[in-house]
């Protein structure tokens, strides 16, 4: 990486057209980038010696903006660190993603969400937003420093004890009126712990013939439940991670329907994966929560459709090979997620006539980064504004392999199944951090980042 005042200079000069790619409303438009910046939008944009990429039969997505993410940076670097876990965004589509608290240590102090987002900075694949801790050492007892990560540099306005849920209800009220005070929300890993003890899989049929303990419906459902009861009588803001029952998006609608500022997250996974395929007993299918039923998918599908469910978020949980190569009681669950995402959602919601591409860019870019306060981040094409956006073949379709994944951990459900389309391109603050199909060198990206950081500064 260099940093010198002609590297500088060459990389604000450096200018994109982007020729004939199709907005999510079905319009047809060039998008003329130099700088960092969307310079022009339009038919026939005239080139002047700009780097011309050929988009006739190319989607153009804003940026997508994933709500949840695990970075795994500090503490489990052999899973992912930031520039991997961003790098995998990139790979994606994605220009922005929220890390998760559950680090090592945990994501419970300014210095830490600090650092966090210092990393994702300099290493200039995606805008990283670190989410904090609601309780100090997501141990479920005190609240952490809420107030001085929300008003430290990386001003935190998402706040997640994920992969344990604040079950203290107490505590749950407590952080709710804390993140009040700055327009912040708690996002919630929905989960009675004393209701899924040692839980392996969705509890029903499946669970007692496969001899695998189960995971209720109603562990899930009763905390959603008595969340947006506790939302609704503070005034705050909530948002329930990883939606995966039926019977919790009926709990949301309710909930909406009352006008509790409730907001709701399905993963990629749940809207197209069931339970049948732990009957393989291979361990890349073991998640929190789990897989469940296909009435539960198509539930959260229809949620989606009718907005019930406000977005899609990854959960990208990257764990090593060994950690998944263990029997399954003993396997950790997760599954990495962005390469896929984008893919996943145009199988189980374009292709089906649910969603729109203009829905899509919503679920997986607008609103995500309204849900997390996201500043500064263009979803609409707007001239002058930074740019942030990709470039998505539809019309391809393909087996999905290890040469889609951009990070460290391969713990992909997706493996092996015909997905349709790809990433071909990502814009990064105006820079390529996905050009053609391939991800960029790091050494790369992170000099296009200091040219942003100097242009967005001096310019
Ligand atoms: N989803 C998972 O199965 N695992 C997540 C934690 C979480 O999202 O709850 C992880 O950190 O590995
Ligand atoms: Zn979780
Ligand atoms: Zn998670």
């Amino acid at each position: 990486m260099s940093d010198s005042p002609s590297s500088t200079d060459r990389l604000a000069s450096l200018s994109y057209l982007v020729s004939g790619a199709t907005l999510p409303t079905g319009e047809r438009a060039d998008l003329l980038v130099q700088g960092g910046r969307l310079r022009a939008v339009g038919r026939s944009l005239d080139a002047h010696g700009a780097t011309v990429i050929d988009a006739d039969g190319l989607l153009a997505l804003p940026g997508l903006v994933d709500l949840h993410t695990h970075l795994r940076e500090p503490g489990f670097e052999q899973s992912e660190t930031v520039l991997t876990g961003t790098r995998a965004a990139a790979a994606g589509g994605f220009t922005s993603v929220f890390a998760m608290a559950n680090t090592l240590p945990v994501s419970d102090t300014a210095g830490v969400v600090e650092q966090v987002q210092a990393l994702g900075d300099d290493a200039g694949f995606a805008t990283v937003r670190p989410i904090g801790a609601v309780t100090v050492g997501l141990a479920g007892e005190r609240l952490s420093e809420i107030g001085a990560m929300a008003h430290s540099r990386a001003r935190v306005r998402v706040f997640s004890d994920d992969g344990k849920c604040v079950h203290d209800s107490l505590l749950m009220r407590r952080a709710l009126e804390y993140v009040k005070t700055f327009d912040g929300v708690v996002a919630q890993h929905s989960q009675d712990p004393r209701l899924t003890e040692n839980s392996q899989m969705n509890e029903g049929a499946l669970s007692s013939e496969l001899g695998l303990k189960g995971w209720p419906a109603v562990a899930e459902e009763s905390i959603i439940a008595r969340d947006v009861l506790l939302a609704e009588h503070v005034g705050a803001r909530l948002h329930v991670c990883h939606v995966s029952t039926a019977g919790s998006v009926e709990v949301i609608r309710w909930a909406k329907s009352r006008g509790i500022a409730v907001t709701a997250e399905a993963t990629p996974h749940h809207l197209l994966l069931t339970e049948d395929l732990i009957r393989s007993y291979d361990a890349r299918y073991k998640v929190n929560p789990p897989l469940r039923r296909d009435d539960d998918v198509h539930a959260l599908r229809a949620g989606l459709a009718d907005g019930t469910i406000d977005i899609i978020a990854t959960d990208h949980a990257p764990h090593p090979a060994e950690s998944k190569e263990s029997e399954w009681d003993a396997a950790s669950f997760g599954m990495v997620g962005l390469e896929s995402a984008l893919s996943v959602a145009q199988t189980a919601l374009v292709e089906t006539g649910l969603l729109t591409w203009a829905d899509i860019a919503r679920v997986l870019s607008q609103t995500p980064a309204e849900i997390g306060r996201l500043a500064d981040h263009s979803h609409a094409f707007e001239v002058g504004s930074s740019a942030n956006f990709t470039l998505h073949d539809p019309s391809s379709s393909s087996v999905f392999g290890l040469d889609r994944l951009a990070g460290k951990s391969t713990n992909s459900p997706f493996l092996g199944m015909t997905l349709s389309g790809r990433v071909e391109y990502t814009f990064h603050h105006g820079y390529p951090t996905v050009f053609g199909g391939t991800v960029l060198d790091s050494a790369e990206v992170a000099a296009s980042a200091a040219a942003w950081k100097t242009g967005s500064t001096h310019g």
